[in-house]
This record gives structure tokens, sequence and C-alpha cells, in this order.
């Protein structure tokens, strides 16, 4: 009998072989008769920034959960690093490295900034439960939960209660609570929600800013921050996959702009920099 080997404690590794970060194939969802999700594949690289975007009801939110899986998928595969973790739960993935921010917050409100941080940097070392009796590594862990608060531009946010921040900088916290478990492959569901303009333009510096070894992987409807941070994107309609390209190719795309707009006038989709 095998058993997998612990790797709360080990940095998530990018695997080994060359394999994508993450390789969907053939993956379906079926409710019931209608298909959310039809026979999708495609790759995420290495330390990609991959955006995946679509009209309303293009079967975004259902490819992000059987990603993460919160879903089972009907049909097909997902590969981790070269691993097939299809059959896992969200909570095993997560263990592999695969993790994510979810659209709703999750963050303890009545705790600061920084226990958010700190429990997810515990979970990850395993001594949630005895959090404060772990004395001699509460230090250890601190400076972690610090580095980072850094990161995510959050320290002057430290000692805030989650529940006091804006919306803006709860975004940040949930991303930080996810980098804390150092993770390979990190997921970030319509993070732009609810944002005003500003605190969008300010998570797109954020994500810019994420360790160049986490392969980001982004369900978003904001396709300001999508083409500010992608450099791969891919388009579902229908539930089907349309076209997978860098930001040009996709920007250039016809069968792209009449899946967003149908026949309506596509000439102000996707803006470049500059007076419109
Ligand atoms: N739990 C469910 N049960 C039944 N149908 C569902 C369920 N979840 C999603 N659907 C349907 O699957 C299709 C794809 O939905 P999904 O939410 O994945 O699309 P989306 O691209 O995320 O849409 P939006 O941009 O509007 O959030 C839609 O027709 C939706 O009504």
């Amino acid at each position: 009998m095998t058993s997998r080997p612990d790797t709360r404690d080990t940095p998530h590794t990018q695997g080994s072989s060359g394999a994508p970060a993450l390789r969907l194939h053939g993956l379906g969802k079926d409710f019931g008769s209608l298909s959310a999700v039809k026979d999708v594949s495609f790759d995420v690289a290495p330390g990609a920034r991959h955006a995946v975007i679509g009209p309303n009801g293009a079967g975004k939110s259902t490819l992000f959960a059987l990603v993460a899986g919160a879903l089972p998928a009907t049909a097909g595969t997902v590969m981790l690093h070269g691993d097939d973790v299809t059959k896992l739960s969200e909570h095993a993935r997560a263990r592999r490295g695969l993790v994510r921010t979810f659209q709703h917050s999750s963050l303890f409100l009545s705790a600061t900034a920084r226990e958010n941080i700190l429990i997810a940097v515990q979970r990850r070392h395993g001594v949630q439960g005895q959090p404060w009796r772990a004395v001699t590594r509460r230090r250890a862990l601190l400076a972690e939960a610090d580095e980072v608060l850094e990161q995510l531009m959050l320290q002057d946010r430290s000692g805030a209660t989650a529940g006091s921040l804006s919306h803006g900088e709860r975004r940040q916290l949930e991303v930080a609570v996810a980098l804390a478990t150092r993770p390979s492959v990190l997921l970030l569901d319509e993070p732009a929600a609810g944002m005003s303009p500003a605190d969008t333009m300010a998570f797109q510096e954020l994500v810019l800013g994420l360790p160049a070894e986490v392969t980001v992987l982004l369900v978003e409807h904001d396709l300001d921050l999508v083409f500010g941070v992608a450099d791969r994107v891919t388009v579902l309609h229908l539930g089907e996959h349309l076209l997978t390209g860098d930001p040009d190719e996709v920007r250039a795309s016809d069968a792209v702009q009449h899946a967003y707009l149908g026949a309506e006038d596509t000439s102000e989709l996707f803006l470049e920099d500059g007076p419109g």
C-alpha cells in the first residue's frame, strides 16, 4: 500500500517533467440535460497568467469549479503538473498546490488581516488548533505572514480587522490568504466582481506583482483586468472552447467578437490603451 507524502511543510513544486501546470482534457459537466461545459481542452503553462473569459452563461464558473474540485466532472480529466487530480477533492487538490480564492469571502471578519494570513500559514505548517501553543515557532510563522502582507501591499492594514477593510482590500487579503498556503497554481474567481475601477487597477498591479513561479488561472468578466494581466486567454462560448491564444489573437478574433456581442457593433469591446 502506498501513501501520499505529506507536503504541508514543503513548498509546492512546478512538477518535474516539463508538464503543463494544468492540462484540461475533454472536460465536461452536465446539469441534467444542460451541458454547461462541453469537451473543453487546453493547457496552462507553468508561470502563466492565464485568463478564462466568455459571455454570460459561457460556463466559466462551472469550469472554474471543475478545476478547483468543487464540482465533479461528468467527463474528461484535470492534470496538475502531469498528475491526474480529476478524482481528488478540492481539499486534496489544495494540498497539492492548486488553491483557489473565493468569489464570496471566506475571511474571518473579526480577525485582523495579519491573523487571517497567519491562520493560513499555521495550517500549512500543520499547527492549526494549537495556534498560540507553538510559541517557539510563532516568530517564524509571524515573519512568514508579514512577508505575505508585504507581497500583497497590505502591511499598512496589518492590524485592521478583515471586516473593516474595503471591498478591494478584502479581495487583496483573500489572495494573500491563498498565497500563504504557497500554491503552485492560484485560481482567481472573478476577483474584480463588485470592485471600483480604482480597486480594479490596484488589483491588476497586485496580480502583476505575484511571484513569477506561481501559475495564475483567472476567471473574470472585467476585460480590462484580463487584458491588463493575462499572457494567455481562453474563450468559452455556450460551454465550448472557442479559442485559446495570446491577448492579441483573442482581440482580433471575429469569432470571439461575435460570441460576445452577436451581430452588434463590436468596435469597442476590446479597447486598446489610449484615447477611445
Ligand atoms: N448548479 C447548476 N445547475 C443547473 N444549471 C447550472 C448550474 N450552474 C450553472 N448552470 C448553468 O450552466 C450554464 C453555465 O453557467 P456558468 O455559471 O458556468 O456560466 P458563466 O460563464 O460563469 O456565467 P456568468 O458569466 O453569467 O457568471 C448556464 O446556462 C447556467 O445556467
